[in-house]
């Protein structure tokens, strides 16, 4: 690895994620916000407690509080909020009993009480009452995220399935107030989708729910086909609903960032979305058209690929997209490429994302490894880790998506 080179792509990735954590968008998002009855914090997804920290920060107290995040994303206490860690990407009893409290907190309140629902994604796991039996809906979500099917696709059955999402959550809230302060993990930020969307009226239809059970071939029992085909609610009076940040927000950061550093940068696309090894050729060859030319420029591309699991390796997006782009850069003298997960963690693994630069695929043949072969075994966390390639930041706080970044003179 060249490692002042590595510094600054490190620089770069810490500075972008620093500058989208919620906070700031949190506090924006609260300035209109005056209740004038009790106020009650429900926070549910991978930035949930950084989000209710920012909002206790501007609030200063409230009547009642609970936070529902990953495991290992508690902080620290939060004064008048119990704070609890459940599983993630398939909800586990930790998401039941967890949502159980919350709905116990809203419920009985009055018309002028508020509940302020901070949410993002990573809820739909986190944040789960199921309306069929937990081991099935959790067999359903592991089939759901093995079959292909994008996140749309996903939500719109587990809407279906549970007493929560698809705008159940704001109606268990009625006649209190829903202020909902959302942070999008979804590219085009479809709000009823983004953690299945408790507080959100749902735009998907149970013809839709039908469609995707029939071609993933989902095996559903008798109860859960009845679920499908239960209507959700198509308008919630009782929601108020501000949209605080997204992927664009760390493409902007990220550029920023590029530019503290020297480097001019361009951002290429903000929804980008195909599949990560495609990605990470296309970027290494951005980075070998642009090498030796004499200026400083950083790529930008920022979104969600997309994997698809064919070997038993272990690995995330942002990781094969960085390992698959090895090879256009093989050689290059100060081009990397790197990618990473907002959130801090890339597929099921303790990796943010993965770096490669021009000395990469040297190294990784020295230590016995072909990066056509990791793929095909979607082992890119091992293959990365042989040459100081992982990402490690730890849980960050927000969720908006990912960032991979070409860095070339
Ligand atoms: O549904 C979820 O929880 C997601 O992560 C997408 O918002």
């Amino acid at each position: 690895m060249e490692q002042l080179l590595r510094q600054r792509a490190e620089s770069i990735w810490t500075a972008a994620i620093r500058s989208v954590l919620p906070d700031e968008a949190v506090r924006r998002a609260l300035e209109r916000f005056h209740p004038q009855g009790r106020v009650f914090l429900v926070a549910a997804g991978k930035a949930a407690w950084q989000m209710a920290h920012a909002a206790l920060a501007v609030l200063g107290r409230v009547d009642g509080g609970i936070v529902i995040t990953k495991y290992g994303h508690v902080r620290g206490p939060l004064p008048g909020v119990t704070c609890c860690e459940a599983g993630h990407p398939v909800p586990d009893d930790n998401s039941f009993a967890a949502t159980q409290r919350a709905l116990a907190l809203v419920s009985g309140l009055r018309a002028d009480d508020t509940v302020l629902f901070l949410l993002s994604g990573g809820g739909s796991a986190l944040f789960e009452k199921p309306l069929l039996p937990a081991e099935e809906l959790q067999a359903i979500t592991q089939a759901l995220l093995a079959c292909g099917a994008d996140i749309v696709e996903i939500n719109t059955i587990r809407k279906r399935l549970s007493a929560v999402k698809g705008g159940r959550f704001a109606l268990a809230c009625a006649p209190a107030a829903v202020y909902s302060v959302v942070l999008s993990d979804i590219l085009g930020d479809p709000l009823d989708m983004i953690a299945s969307g408790p507080a959100c009226p749902d735009s998907s239809t149970c013809a839709q729910a039908a469609a995707i059970a029939e071609k993933y071939r989902l095996a559903l029992s008798p109860a859960a086909a009845a679920l499908l085909r239960q209507e959700t609610p198509k308008t919630l009076p009782n929601v108020t609903t501000k949209i605080t940040g997204s992927v664009r927000e760390l493409c902007r950061a990220a550029a920023d960032a590029c530019r503290a550093e020297g480097y001019e940068p361009v951002l290429l696309t903000d929804c980008l979305c195909c599949e990560a090894r495609e990605a990470g050729s296309l970027l290494g060859s951005i980075a070998r058209t642009h090498a030796g030319h004499g200026r400083k420029r950083a790529f930008i591309a920022g979104g969600e690929t997309v994997v698809h699991l064919t070997g038993h390796g272990l690995g995330g997006r942002n990781q094969e997209l960085a390992l698959a782009a090895a090879p256009a850069l093989a050689g290059l003298c100060g081009c990397c490429v790197f990618s990473v997960g907002s959130d801090g963690t890339d597929g099921p693994t303790d990796a943010a994302g993965g770096y490669t630069d021009g000395e990469a695929l040297a190294a990784l043949t020295a230590a016995g490894l072909d990066v056509p072969r990791a793929l095909a075994d979607n082992d890119a966390y091992h293959a990365l880790q042989a040459v100081g390639g992982l990402i490690m930041t730890g849980p960050t706080g927000t969720n908006v998506n990912d960032v991979a970044v070409v860095l070339t003179e």
